[in-house]
């Protein structure tokens, strides 16, 4: 397969070694300096492009494979209140399009852990959730995507939660989950949900000791979405 890199930073370069080592071919490296080489490539070059780079690049990346017909795994965060237009646009132009705001399986088993937990408590009265995540210093986005995830998945399973804040922002609202955004490098990625009572604490943590498990996801679910039309997500892509 021909994948287009669109974004060549920490998570860009570790999926073009892990595609390379799986047998496919890399059809060019896209960073902030050198986009006009995106001029010069027309889709019959590219398989499926898979989309790592910066929430201000993300979308117009995403315009850029739809017109030309091309299939896009994106992994960018920080992008998502322009979701709903560009699942619209995918099905306009009978594209592709896969977000996941974690490719790796083991955050993907978390997320329905997560979801099970939350539908237990929502039967058990005097605890209080709460979401901490720790990233590198140069994670740009607060919260994480995967928090944003975390927290959706609480929601949609616990009654006293109705939306998600972030600490240093603080919320009258009592329904409103607090999410805790730290970085501190080198942390690649941990996530912990916390319920606190009087009696007793119960946590479930996700600790990623590197990048590969997210880019290994992305390169196996490109595989997956080369041929596939529509707009897909990771429950798409996965068997559990
Ligand atoms: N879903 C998941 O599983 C995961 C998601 N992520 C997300 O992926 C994204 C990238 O992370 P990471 O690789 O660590 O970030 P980096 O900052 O290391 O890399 C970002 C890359 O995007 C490039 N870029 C920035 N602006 C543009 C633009 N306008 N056009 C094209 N390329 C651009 C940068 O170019 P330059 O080098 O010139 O600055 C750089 O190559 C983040 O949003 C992060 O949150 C990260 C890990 C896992
Ligand atoms: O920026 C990162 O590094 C990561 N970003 C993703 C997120 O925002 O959830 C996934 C992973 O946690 C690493």
């Amino acid at each position: 397969m021909n994948i287009l890199l669109l974004g060549y930073g920490k998570m860009g370069q570790l999926i073009g070694e892990i595609a390379e080592s799986r047998g496919h071919q890399i059809a060019g490296k896209i960073t902030i300096d050198n986009r006009d080489e995106l001029d010069l490539l027309s889709s019959d070059q590219v398989d499926v492009a898979i989309e790592f780079s910066q929430p201000e690049a993300a979308v117009e990346n995403f315009e850029w494979c739809l017109e030309k017909g091309i299939p896009v795994v994106s992994g960018t965060t920080g992008w998502l209140s322009e979701k709903p237009r560009i699942e619209q646009l995918t099905r306009e132009k009978n594209g592709s399009f896969f977000y996941a705001s974690n490719f790796s399986i083991g955050v993907n088993v978390f997320f329905k852990v997560n979801q099970f937990l939350a539908k237990l408590m929502n039967e058990t009265s005097g605890y209080q959730a709460t979401i901490e995540e720790i990233h590198h210093t140069a994670k740009k986005d607060a919260p994480s995507g995967t928090a944003i995830t975390l927290a959706e998945g609480i929601i949609q399973n616990h009654q006293a939660y109705e939306k998600w804040h972030l600490t240093e922002e603080s919320s009258e609202n009592e329904q409103s989950l607090a999410i805790t955004s730290k970085r501190i490098d080198p942390a690649p990625g941990t996530h912990i949900i916390r319920y606190h009572s009087e009696i007793d604490d119960i946590e479930i943590t996700h600790t990623a000791h590197s990048r590969q498990g997210f880019a290994l996801g992305a390169v196996l679910v490109a595989e997956w979405l080369k041929d596939r039309k529509g707009v897909y997500s990771m429950d798409d892509f996965l068997s559990f």
